[in-house]
C-alpha cells in the first residue's frame, strides 16, 4: 500500500489505530473452541466489529507460530479475510526478522509476497544488507526496531556509540540505505519522552507505537510528540482490545475499546 493511501484512510476515519491480533487459544472465548478454525473465527470477528474504527491491524507472528501449520492457516486466512474484504486496512507482520541478504529476501517473499501482508517488523542489529531486500519491494513498508517498549531496551539501543545512542545512531544510518522511503519504525510509547529526539532524524517517518495500555504508556503523550504534518503515527492496542471481554460479547466490547482509543485519537487531528 503506498503511504498516501495510508494517510487519507486516517484522515477519513479519524483514526490511527493499529489492532494487534495476538491471538492466544487460552485466552479467547469458550464457545469459539467448538469451531474448526477458532483463531480464524476470533479474527474475523474482531475485525468485523472494529474496521471503521481502526487503520491498521498487527497480528504478532509469535502467537501463529506457536501452533504449527494450524496457527500458519489462520494467519493466512486473517489476511486474506481483510485484504478480500477491507482491503484499505493496513497489515503488520510483526515477525521481527532480518538476516544475512539471501535469507532475508526470502523472509521477504514469504511476508509480501505469498502471506501478502504491506509491512513487516525487522531487528536492525545484522545492517545494511539484512533489511535492504525488505526494502526491495515497492509499496511495501520495513518496520525498523528503533527504540522499543520493554525494559530491555535499555540493555543496548540507549547506549553511546560515537557520542550518540545505538537508537539515533539506527535511524540515522538507516536513512542511508536504498529505497529508505519504504522505512518505518517502532518506537515504544513507554519511550514517548525520545520522541522529540527521534522526530529530530526521521522527521516525516511514520512510527509504529506499541506499548499503550497493559503497558503503561500514554497515547497523549506519543501523540503530542511524535505527530507530524501527515499524522506520522500508528499506535497500537493488543490486549487491550481484543482481550476486553473473554465472553460472548467480546467482538462488541472490543469494539467499544477501539472506539474509545480511535476518539481519543480524533482530538487530535
Ligand atoms: O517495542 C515493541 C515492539 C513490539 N511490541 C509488540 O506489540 C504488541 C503489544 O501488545 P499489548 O498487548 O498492546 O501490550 C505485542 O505484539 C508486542 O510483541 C511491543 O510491545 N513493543
Amino acid at each position: 500500500m503506498e503511504t498516501k493511501k495510508l494517510i487519507e484512510q486516517i484522515r477519513s476515519k479519524k483514526s490511527f489505530l493499529c489492532i494487534g491480533l495476538d491471538v492466544d487459544i487460552n485466552k479467547i472465548p469458550n464457545h469459539l473452541l467448538h469451531e474448526t478454525d477458532p483463531i480464524f473465527e476470533f479474527n474475523k470477528a474482531i475485525i468485523d466489529a472494529t474496521h471503521h474504527l481502526a487503520v491498521a491491524y498487527k497480528p504478532n507472528i509469535a502467537f501463529y507460530e506457536a501452533f504449527g501449520i494450524k496457527g500458519w492457516e489462520a494467519l493466512k486466512k486473517t489476511i486474506d479475510y481483510i485484504n478480500e474484504n477491507y482491503p484499505e486496512l493496513f497489515t503488520i507482520a510483526d515477525a521481527k526478522r532480518g538476516d544475512i541478504g539471501n535469507t532475508s529476501t526470502m523472509y521477504a517473499k514469504a511476508f509480501f509476497e505469498d502471506m501478502e501482508f504491506d509491512s513487516v517488523t525487522i531487528a536492525p542489529y545484522m545492517g545494511k544488507d539484512s533489511v535492504e531486500p525488505f526494502l526491495a519491494f515497492k509499496d511495501k513498508h520495513t518496520i525498523l526496531l528503533a527504540l522499543t517498549s520493554n525494559e530491555g531496551a535499555f540493555d543496548f539501543q540507549t547506549l553511546q556509540v560515537d557520542e550518540k545512542p545505538l537508537y539515533q545512531r539506527v535511524l540515522e544510518t538507516s536513512k542511508t540505505y536504498n529505497n529508505s522511503e519504504n522505512l518505518m519504525y517502532v518506537v515504544g510509547a513507554t519511550k514517548a519522552e525520545y520522541l522529540k529526539e527521534i522526530r529530530a532524524i526521521v522527521p516525516e517517518s511514520f512510527l509504529l507505537v506499541p506499548g499503550v495500555g497493559a503497558q503503561g504508556g500514554s497515547l497523549e503523550d506519543v501523540c503530542k510528540y511524535g505527530m507530524t504534518s501527515n499524522i506520522g503515527l500508528l499506535i497500537n492496542s493488543s490486549r487491550g482490545i481484543i482481550y476486553a471481554s473473554n465472553d460472548e460479547d467480546f467482538a462488541e466490547v472490543a469494539a467499544k475499546k477501539a472506539q474509545e482509543m480511535q476518539q481519543q485519537m480524533a482530538a487530535f487531528l
